[in-house]
């Protein structure tokens, strides 16, 4: 077995089995997934004033103290209303051994819906990153910038992954990869900058389907509900006409796909970070975990495209057909996970075109 690498669903079963993981309530049967855990909400949520860090000498209940102004039973679900700030306690807590580290990220669903959210711990300085070695609680930060959401007590928003070391791959690596096994269906394909770029897709015939906008002042969405809700309630479609671009307006949300499908084989996670953070002119993807198995033909997911999340801040922006907006950076699994992305588990997203979340009635 790789001595460093992302722990697969066995590994994560095996952290809660000597209690390097902790529950208040029984591990959901689908909780974890091949190469992360999903994160559930505990029982309160706290409407705060604004984001904060604990920073290196505070405890998060210490800070949330001095900032909450209400708070909320999640028991029988409640609302969380857009361009608000909540901290929620989460279920799951921790007590990691020194070798391990941890990230979090929202999960797909969570980022097609525009909701925000990132993990906290005690003394933490940064969000999403927990250091090795950590035992103590964690807390998701969420704010709905789109859509006012219902959740409830157990509802995943956000997940964790856990790696020991350091095993992402080099952009030679990747090469070798991409040759024996087609990473992203683009020959050759961009690496650089440690990864494999990503570009948007917003090619088609005229009238065809290129992305959706959010729409504003719209009901509900229950985070627990599938194929629930009707498109045209929450969302514009976007058709090709003229150009191949788009032109992004501020603050406005806007789901989209990627031109590349993309592959991640069994023995490797990968995760999509931004082009270049100093393109200040628009975010693309607030969920970043792609799953072993994901694009896998084995899995059912040949052709799978990637969906980005995009918004523009501060100025109109034109985004044209083809333009880099991600990266995906490979990392090593620790070892093969026993249950892939896809068929295994009945996932969501597997052979995926340009999709809404899965609370959407397919269209
Ligand atoms: N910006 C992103 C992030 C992820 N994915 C894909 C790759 C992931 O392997 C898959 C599922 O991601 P999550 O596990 O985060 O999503 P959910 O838990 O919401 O979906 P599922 O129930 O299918 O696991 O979605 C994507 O297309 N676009």
């Amino acid at each position: 077995m790789r001595q460093t690498g992302i722990l697969p669903d066995t590994e994560i079963a095996a952290l809660f089995e000597s209690g390097a993981l902790a529950v208040s309530r029984a591990l959901d049967h689908d909780q974890i997934q091949p190469a992360s855990l999903d994160l559930r909400l505990g029982d309160r949520a706290w409407r705060v004033r604004a984001s904060f860090l604990p920073g290196p000498n505070s405890l998060v209940a210490d800070k949330l103290d001095r900032l909450k102004l209400h708070e909320i039973d999640l028991a029988n679900g409640a609302v969380l209303e857009t361009g608000c700030v909540y901290i929620v306690p989460l279920l799951e807590s921790l007590n990691l051994p020194a070798g391990i580290s941890a990230s979090a990220n929202p999960k797909s669903s969570t980022g097609r819906l525009d909701i925000f959210t990132r993990v906290m711990t005690d003394r933490g300085q940064e969000f999403d990153k927990i250091a090795p070695g950590y035992g103590g609680p964690l807390y998701l930060e969420v704010s709905p910038r789109t859509f006012p959401i219902v959740v409830r007590t157990g509802s995943r928003l956000s997940q964790i992954r856990f790696r020991t070391g350091n095993a992402l791959l080099t952009e030679d690596e990747l090469a070798v990869l991409h040759r024996a096994e087609t990473l992203v269906a683009t020959d050759p394909p961009n690496i650089s900058g440690g990864g494999i770029a990503l570009s948007i897709d917003l090619s088609g015939e005229a009238g065809s389907l290129i992305g959706y906008r959010g729409k504003h002042h719209t009901g509900l969405v229950d985070v627990d509900r599938r194929a629930a809700h009707e498109v045209l309630d929450y969302w514009e479609p976007l058709y090709a006409h003229g150009a191949p671009e788009l032109v992004l307006d501020p603050d406005e949300f806007y789901i989209l796909v990627s031109q590349e499908a993309v592959h991640v084989p069994p023995l490797y996670a990968a995760e999509m970070t931004p082009f270049d953070p100093l393109v200040g002119e628009f975010r693309v993807h607030y969920a970043g975990f792609f799953d072993p198995g994901f694009g896998h033909s084995s899995a059912g997911g040949t052709g799978s495209r990637a969906v980005l999340e995009v918004r523009s801040h501060e100025v109109p922006f034109i985004l044209e057909h083809g333009q880099i907006v991600g990266r995906l950076v490979y990392e090593h699994m620790l070892k093969r996970p026993k249950a892939l992305y896809g068929v295994d588990l009945g996932s969501n997203y597997q052979a995926q075109g340009l999709k809404l979340s899965k609370h959407f009635r397919p269209t």
